[in-house]
C-alpha cells in the first residue's frame, strides 16, 4: 500500500486514477481543496503527508479559452507545475504528471517518439511543454506521460459529447489524426506503475495503440452504442486554437520499460462503451 496525492482528482483523469488506486492511502484533492498555483498550501499539503507520489491531474484542458487566457493556462500547466516537481523531491516523492500530443506540431507523418522535436501550435501545448520542461529542469523522480485524445464514461470529452448531442446530423473533422486513448486505460497503466515501478524516470507516450480521425472516432462511437446519426466528414471545423494534423505517438518505451501491453484504440473504446451510463 503506498502513500499517494492526487491534484485535479475530481477531473476526468483524476477520477479514473482514485478509482484505479483504491485500496492505497490515497489524499485526492479537488481544485477547491487545493489550488496547486498555491505553492505554500501545496507545500504544507507534502510536508504533512509525505507521501510516496504525487498524481498531477490537475491542469488548465480548454483547448480553445487558453488562447485568450494564456496567463492562467501558463501559471497551472507550467507554473504550479515547476513547484510541484521542486515540493516532491524536496520530500522525495516520486511525481506522477501528465503531458500531451499537443507538444507537436503535427507535421510527422509517423508515430512521434518522445524525444522527437516539439514544436507547439497553440497556447494549451506551449504551456504543457512549458510545464514539461520546468519538470526536466527539477531532474528529480519524475514521470510525464504524453496521452492524447482522453475519453471516459464521466467527465467531459469528445465521447461522451457524441454520445449525448441531440443533433442527428453532425460535421466533423477528418483532417486530424490521433489515437483516441481511455482514461480507464491510463489509470490501470498507473495503477501498474505503482506496484512496479522501474524507477526510469522521464517522458514517455502512453496512448491505445491505433489511430484515426476524429471523424473515425465519431463513427465507431456512433455505431458502438447503435446512435444511429448522420455523421459527415469535413475537412475543417473553425476552432480558436489550431490543432496539429497528426500526433500520432509512439509508445513502444512504454510497453518495454513498464513491460505493459497497451490495449488498442477499439478495446479501449469498447471497455468505455460498456461501462457508460447515459
Ligand atoms: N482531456 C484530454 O483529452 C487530454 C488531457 N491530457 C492531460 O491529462 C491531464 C488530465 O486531464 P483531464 O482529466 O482530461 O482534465 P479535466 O479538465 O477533466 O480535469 C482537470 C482538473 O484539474 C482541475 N484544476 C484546474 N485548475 C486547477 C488548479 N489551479 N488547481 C487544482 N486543480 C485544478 C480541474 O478542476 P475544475 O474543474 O474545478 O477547474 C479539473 O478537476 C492534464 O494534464 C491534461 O493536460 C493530455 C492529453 C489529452
Ligand atoms: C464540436 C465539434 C468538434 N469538432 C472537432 C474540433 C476538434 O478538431 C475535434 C475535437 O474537439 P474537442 O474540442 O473535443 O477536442 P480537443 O479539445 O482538441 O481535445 C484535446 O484536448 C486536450 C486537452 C488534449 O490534450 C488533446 O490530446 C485533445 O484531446 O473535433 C468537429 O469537427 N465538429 C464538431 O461539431
Amino acid at each position: 500500500m503506498k502513500k499517494i496525492i492526487i491534484t485535479g482528482a475530481t477531473g476526468m483523469l483524476g477520477t479514473a486514477i482514485t478509482n484505479a488506486l483504491q485500496g492505497h492511502d490515497l489524499y485526492g484533492y479537488s481544485s477547491k481543496e487545493l489550488d496547486i498555483t498555491c505553492s505554500f498550501k501545496l507545500d504544507q499539503i507534502v510536508k504533512s503527508i509525505k507521501p510516496d507520489y504525487i498524481i498531477n491531474c490537475a491542469a488548465y484542458t480548454a483547448v480553445d479559452l487558453a488562447e485568450t487566457d494564456q496567463e492562467k493556462a501558463l501559471k497551472i500547466n507550467a507554473l504550479a507545475v515547476q513547484k510541484m516537481a521542486q515540493v516532491a523531491n524536496q520530500y522525495q516523492a516520486t511525481l506522477i504528471h501528465f503531458s500531451t500530443d499537443y507538444v507537436f506540431n503535427g507535421t510527422a507523418t509517423q508515430p512521434y517518439l518522445p524525444l522527437q522535436e516539439t514544436d507547439p501550435i497553440n497556447v494549451y501545448g506551449a504551456s504543457k511543454l512549458a510545464g514539461e520542461k520546468s519538470i526536466a529542469q527539477v531532474n528529480g523522480r519524475h514521470y510525464i506521460f504524453r496521452i492524447s485524445w482522453l475519453y471516459a464514461p464521466h467527465g467531459k470529452n469528445f465521447f461522451k459529447w457524441v454520445a449525448g448531442t441531440d443533433m442527428n446530423e453532425l460535421k466533423i473533422v477528418d483532417s486530424q489524426t490521433g489515437s483516441p486513448t481511455s482514461a480507464l486505460d491510463v489509470s490501470s497503466f498507473i495503477k501498474h506503475l505503482v506496484k512496479n515501478d522501474p524507477e526510469t524516470y522521464g517522458v514517455y507516450h502512453f496512448t491505445n495503440q491505433g489511430a484515426m480521425t476524429w471523424f473515425e472516432f465519431a463513427i465507431a462511437i456512433n455505431k458502438k452504442l447503435n446512435l444511429d446519426k448522420i455523421i459527415h466528414p469535413v475537412a475543417t471545423f473553425k476552432t480558436a486554437a489550431k490543432r496539429p494534423t497528426y500526433s500520432v505517438m509512439d509508445g513502444s518505451d512504454t510497453i518495454q520499460v513498464f513491460n505493459y501491453q497497451i490495449p488498442t484504440v477499439e478495446e479501449g473504446l469498447d471497455e468505455v462503451v460498456r461501462i457508460y451510463n447515459p
